[in-house]
């Protein structure tokens, strides 16, 4: 009998064998059952080998085999390779691809009810109601007058045993449909903008790259506002023009998953695309995940995991904001999902664009290289301009004690409301005070057993520890001496800039939106939505709002800390402000009227600020990109990090010893540490950081796998590596 090498979605190092029963046909990439255990268990065919390997053997049979159509050798070559880069087993990679397998079974389907044109012999005021629910309510017909027995009862006030005996009687009949219907076909060829001339360039480039075939990589590289996204409207089209079963892939970062962007793709294609994130129910996945494998959906959009999807026939792949540090998983298997973008893309033989006004350096580096075609968008269409970004230096003009705006500030926020436009002041400190201290014993709160300092949140009366999620109501007295009424807090969160905006403004309309404002995909679409409808004057947000939004009647920005970004030892630091601020700037004047940004530093000689204010992010890029090539840091060089844990400290430096002493030798590695993780104590676990540094020709991942292949940990011991660390916690 033939046997099926079976990959299971469990964290094992190895594909087991089963025999394949007699008129089962398997073939690589088959989703299966098979008996792991006691347990029946969803698994994938990773190869079927002839009979010669079963004999002298005792294996299982296959249980059973699922319809779906099998995964292709291109997506099972791009997890195979996943794996080894990341150091994970590659049956947890497969997990990643099979997040939503009752999408493997056929759709559910749901009784609905229509009329029959019969009416009941014997007519009653209840079933009465129920005809009325049919005939008044045309909202309710979406499908075709197709109603729920239960939403019937319940527009109609009757019981459902009423709807029961209309069945009965002949006047309304059941009618069986899919749960999950297939999403609407998108059209390429609906009208879109009429292009400016560079627009034109680059998506005449696009369209040729996919006429042609084979794998290219691009970046768009275009200034905020400028239409990049008409730009890859465009290679979208042709990529559904090319070929009846292409798939397109749309990756945005979570935040930017809202209404509108879905709006402007129905706008474009006539047509909604399949959404993928993970505000998503089961009932929603299933069905994305579903038509995603049958090829059904053309277009997914989706936030970095709907890499993962498995595809019928992917074509091309788009990673909108490229540079968003979202894209990076930081849980589990650690991954970032840009530079998996560009290797699937590369095993499937098809196109990826990376879009952004403010590429990675990595990707700067690599459309210098030639690696990706480099496509310009210098200029906003039409009477849009780029905003003016002006510094104000806090050393000349601070605000008055006590306050953080300063006066010039104030002034642009009275004048913007006066004028009906609508301001955004950017701070990113989520809660009231970053810092609680006591004033009489000069006692720094923290959480208990750490470093970390505890933020003053005003609205929940709490306070709270942003790393590990600790936190205690507000206390009346200070825990350290016991004074009463001790404790300040210090500094500005977004909830103390609220607060004195409220002051400045009294009548406006004024919202802060931050992760603890905002808790849920819906609760930031809708705040996104009402700043859209001009149904806020002044947003006061944490990153959350940088993001790729388009707000057409703001046209004041303010940057209230534009130097927090720059403290700590991070290596994209400089990287990272210059990429955040000048997103937020690029939030005003998005439409006909001119924007512009005030960015309060204390450091405006610094090359981050002073390439912010000259428009010069090529020069600054320079800049950063030869300090990492004279450090030899990414991505001129390769780093990763090793994390390890315990429930003690004495055990977790013990252990790290053994680790250390462990390390293989390897031409041109570095390795740094033991040393205490910048987050020394999470959920009760102490934890230390191993820093290792290669040469770029060096396979750090091959590396990685050999060290930790020699440990043997005791079961309280964990350890997670990630390569190309991006936090340094
Ligand atoms: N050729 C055009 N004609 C008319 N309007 C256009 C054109 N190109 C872009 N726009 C409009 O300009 C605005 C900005 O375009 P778009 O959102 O595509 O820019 P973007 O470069 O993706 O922006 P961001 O960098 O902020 O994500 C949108 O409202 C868009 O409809
Ligand atoms: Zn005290």
């Amino acid at each position: 009998m033939a046997v099926a090498r079976i990959l299971f979605t469990l964290p094992l190092p190895e594909p087991f064998d089963y025999t394949v029963p007699e008129g089962m046909g398997l073939e690589p990439g088959a989703y299966v059952a098979a008996p792991v255990g006691p347990y029946d268990r969803l698994g994938m065919v990773v190869e079927v080998l002839g009979d010669e390997v079963s004999s002298g053997r005792k294996l299982k049979p296959v249980t059973a085999v699922y319809e779906a159509p099998p995964m292709g050798a291109p997506m099972r070559e791009f997890l195979a390779w996943v794996a080894r880069y990341t150091v994970t087993h590659p049956g947890q990679v497969l997990a990643m691809a099979l997040r939503a397998r009752d999408g493997l079974l056929p759709s559910p389907v749901e009784t609905r009810y229509r009329l029959t044109g019969t009416l009941p012999e014997r007519m009653t005021p209840a079933r009465q109601k129920v005809l009325d629910v049919y005939r008044n309510c045309p909202e309710m017909s979406g499908n075709d007058h197709l109603l729920a027995a239960a939403d019937i009862a319940a527009a109609a006030n009757v019981s459902s045993g009423v709807v029961k005996g209309m069945v009965e009687a002949g006047a309304l009949e059941p009618v069986e449909i899919d749960s999950d219907p297939p999403f609407a076909i998108p059209d390429p060829d609906l009208p879109g903008a009429s292009l400016t001339g560079e627009q034109a360039t680059a998506a005449v480039e696009l369209r040729a790259a996919i006429q042609q075939g084979g794998f290219s990589a691009f970046l768009l590289d275009g200034v905020t506002g400028s239409g990049k996204t008409e730009v890859y409207f465009e290679a979208i089209a042709e990529t559904l023009r090319s070929d009846p079963e292409a798939q397109i892939l749309v990756l945005l970062p979570e935040i930017a998953l809202t209404q509108a962007i879905l709006a402007r793709f129905q706008a474009r294609f006539g047509a909604a695309p399949a959404p993928w994130h993970s505000g998503m129910n089961p009932k929603d996945r299933r069905r994305t995940w579903r038509e995603a494998v049958h090829g059904r959906a053309r277009i997914v959009i989706g936030a970095r995991s709907a890499l993962f999807l498995p595809y019928r026939k992917l074509r091309l792949i788009i990673v909108d904001e490229e540079h968003d540090t979202s894209f990076k998983q930081e849980d589990g298997v650690t991954y970032h999902a840009r530079d998996l973008a560009v290797m699937r893309a590369k095993t499937e033989g098809g196109q990826v664009i990376l879009a952004s006004a403010t590429p990675a350096l990595e990707t700067a580096v690599n459309a210098e290289a030639g690696r990706y075609v480099r496509l310009r968008l210098s200029a906003r269409p039409g009477a849009s301009r780029l905003p003016d970004i002006e510094l104000v230096d806090l050393r000349k003009a601070p605000p008055e004690k006590g306050k953080w705006l300063s006066p010039v500030l104030e002034r642009a926020l009275i004048q913007t409301l006066a004028n009906g436009e609508q301001s955004l002041l950017f701070l990113n400190r989520r809660g009231y005070a970053p810092l609680v201290i006591c004033k009489a014993c000069g006692e720094r709160l923290k959480t208990p057993g750490t470093e970390n300092w505890l933020t003053e949140h005003r609205y929940s009366g709490r306070l709270v520890c942003h790393v590990t999620g600790y936190s205690i109501p507000k206390p009346a007295k200070c825990p350290h001496c016991g004074a009463a009424d001790s404790l300040m807090g210090v500094g500005p969160g977004v909830e103390r800039v609220a607060e004195e905006v409220r002051v400045l403004l009294p009548n406006a309309r004024i919202e802060i939106f931050s992760s603890d404002t905002a808790q849920g995909g819906d609760a930031v679409r809708s705040l996104v939505e009402r700043m859209e409808q001009g149904e806020i004057d002044v947003m006061i947000g944490t990153q959350i709002v940088a993001k790729g939004h388009n707000f057409p009647n703001l046209t004041l920005v303010g940057v209230v800390d534009a130097d927090s970004g720059l403290k700590g030892g991070d290596l994209r630091a400089g990287e990272r402000t210059y990429q955040l601020l000048s997103q937020v700037a690029g939030r005003a004047g998005r439409a006909e009227r001119p924007g512009r940004a005030l960015v309060q530093t204390y450091a405006p000689d610094n090359p981050a600020m002073e390439a912010l204010a000259a428009n010069d992010r090529d020069g600054f890029l320079q800049i950063e990109q030869d300090v990492r090539a004279e450090l030899v840091l990414p991505p001129f060089g390769r780093l990763a990090a090793m994390i390890l844990s315990a429930p003690s400290a004495e055990l977790v430096d013990k252990i790290a010893l053994e680790i250390a002493a462990a390390a293989p030798n390897g031409e041109g590695i570095e390795v740094f540490g033991p040393a205490p993780a910048p987050i020394t104590v999470l959920r009760g676990r102490h934890r230390r950081r191993f820093l290792i540094k290669s040469p770029r020709i060096v396979d750090l991942s091959a590396y990685m796998t050999a060290w930790t292949a020699r440990l043997k940990l005791p079961a309280q011991v964990r350890i997670s590596v990630d390569i190309d660390p991006y936090s340094f916690l």
